[in-house]
């Protein structure tokens, strides 16, 4: 569905006195959100949509958006995320599945303690806060799980055939997830959800995007005027008590397996992104990032893109393109990791594992990937789809891979447990 051919209406931002609990704005419909310790930005009401797939996806939406935001706009803040904003969650594979763009109706942001709201069509962005919270649904009480698309036994098969292929020769990683179905008692209620998730991971962005509602560690690309940073994130400990948990996070940094598969990650957005950059600064090592469920190997990296030639002209959403997918959620090589992804995992991944996030008018933008996520249902209110997915290797073995989806699911269990 498109709305290529309206009028694009016209945004108003003006900057807010205080700085407001934006998850706390949120209605219980329609939440959009990408919020990391208290900032970022939350959007409600839909004043544009665009849904696409195929091959030119991304080039059709950057194109759409241009135009979008062609026309004049009054912003009084005029920092990054101010003005007119779109929200989307792109698929996992853009050229097969729907990739979603949503202009918000408001949008409340907040920046280094400055607070704004965008109002896009005719509301007045000073009338637009709720001056109250509508009650949040219940807890549930149940929660009953189901296999999705393979048993854990089928899975663990899975990933054995998958180290096959790699013992072959065939590829080097391959990324494989899965699906675990989640029915409550009770209506899920989005805001809920997302209030957990960023209690429980303020080291994650908590999004929510046309109901993929989830917190990820994981920045694909931010772009703020020229300068591009991610955080590349692969290998992954379990936490432990006291003693065991420092003896699992030193066994992570110093595992031969987890780093070697963390460099393939490295590389593959190095790769993608070195040819738009006059300089990208990549750490020699990974760091730690210590979760509440897990521990990875992490990157951050930082480049400067170009100014000039056809690559200085890209977009957020070009660069996006480029980069996606690294070897963080597909492998290496990608063509053939697609392939083994395709053949083994018995899944559609939707939008999982895409790129997720927002673009402004100006080009800057943030996009993570969407991990430790659920898919609510749209045609059950009290059900969901949850995935996880973990790096094979030469060496991985199918049980601790296993336990590895489990405890990522743990992320988003336990916001439905509360
Ligand atoms: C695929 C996922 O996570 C990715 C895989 C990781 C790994 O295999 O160690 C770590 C972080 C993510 O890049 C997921 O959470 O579903």
């Amino acid at each position: 569905m498109t709305s290529r051919d309206a009028v694009a209406p016209a945004s108003t931002t003006v900057a807010l006195p205080d700085s407001p609990d934006l998850l706390a704005l949120l209605p219980r419909e329609g939440a959009l959100s990408w919020v990391r310790r208290g900032e970022g930005l939350v959007g409600w009401g839909e004043a544009d949509r665009l849904e696409v797939s195929g091959p030119g996806a991304l080039a059709e939406a950057a194109a759409w958006w241009a135009e979008r935001t062609a026309g004049p706009a009054v912003d009084d803040v005029g920092v990054p995320g101010s003005g007119p904003v779109v929200f989307a969650s792109i698929a996992f594979d853009p050229a097969v599945g729907t990739s979603v763009f949503v202009v918000p109706e408001v949008v409340v942001g907040r920046r280094d303690g400055v607070a704004w709201v965008t109002t896009t069509g005719d509301a007045d962005p000073r009338d637009v806060l709720p001056a109250s919270r509508e009650p949040l649904l219940p807890p549930a009480s149940r929660l009953r799980y189901a296999d999705g698309a393979l048993d854990p036994a089928t899975w663990c098969g899975a990933v054995s055939a998958a180290v096959d292929r790699i013992g072959d020769g065939d590829l080097a990683k391959v990324v494989l997830a899965r699906d675990l179905l989640v029915t409550a008692d009770v209506r899920l209620d989005p805001r809920r959800l997302l209030d957990r998730l960023a209690a429980r991971f303020p080291d994650c962005w908590t999004f929510a995007v046309d109901g993929l509602l989830g917190a990820t560690p994981e920045l694909l690309l931010r772009r703020t005027g020229r300068q591009l940073s991610a955080r590349v994130l692969a290998g992954t400990a379990p936490r432990g008590a006291g003693a065991e948990d420092e003896r699992l996070a030193a066994g992570l940094l110093t595992s031969a397996k987890d780093r070697a598969e963390h460099a393939l990650a490295v590389d593959s957005l190095v790769r993608a992104l070195d040819p738009y950059c006059t300089a990208l600064s990549v750490p020699e090592g990974p760091s730690l990032l210590t979760l509440a469920n897990v521990r990875h190997l992490a990157t951050d990296v930082v480049g400067t893109q170009r100014r000039s030639g056809a690559r200085g002209k890209a977009g957020l959403l070009e660069l996006v393109d480029a980069v996606h997918p690294t070897a963080a959620v597909c492998g290496t090589p990608p063509d053939r990791a697609a392939a083994v992804i395709a053949e083994l995992e018995g899944m559609d991944r939707g939008r999982y594992a895409g790129p997720v996030g927002w673009l402004d008018g100006r080009g800057d933008g943030e996009f993570g990937l969407a991990l430790r996520c659920a898919q609510l249902s749209d045609s059950d209110p009290c059900s969901a789809r949850l995935f996880a997915g973990c790096g094979i290797v030469a060496r991985s073995d199918p049980a601790a891979e296993l336990a590895e989806t489990q405890s990522k699911f743990a992320a988003f269990q336990a916001a439905l447990e509360s």
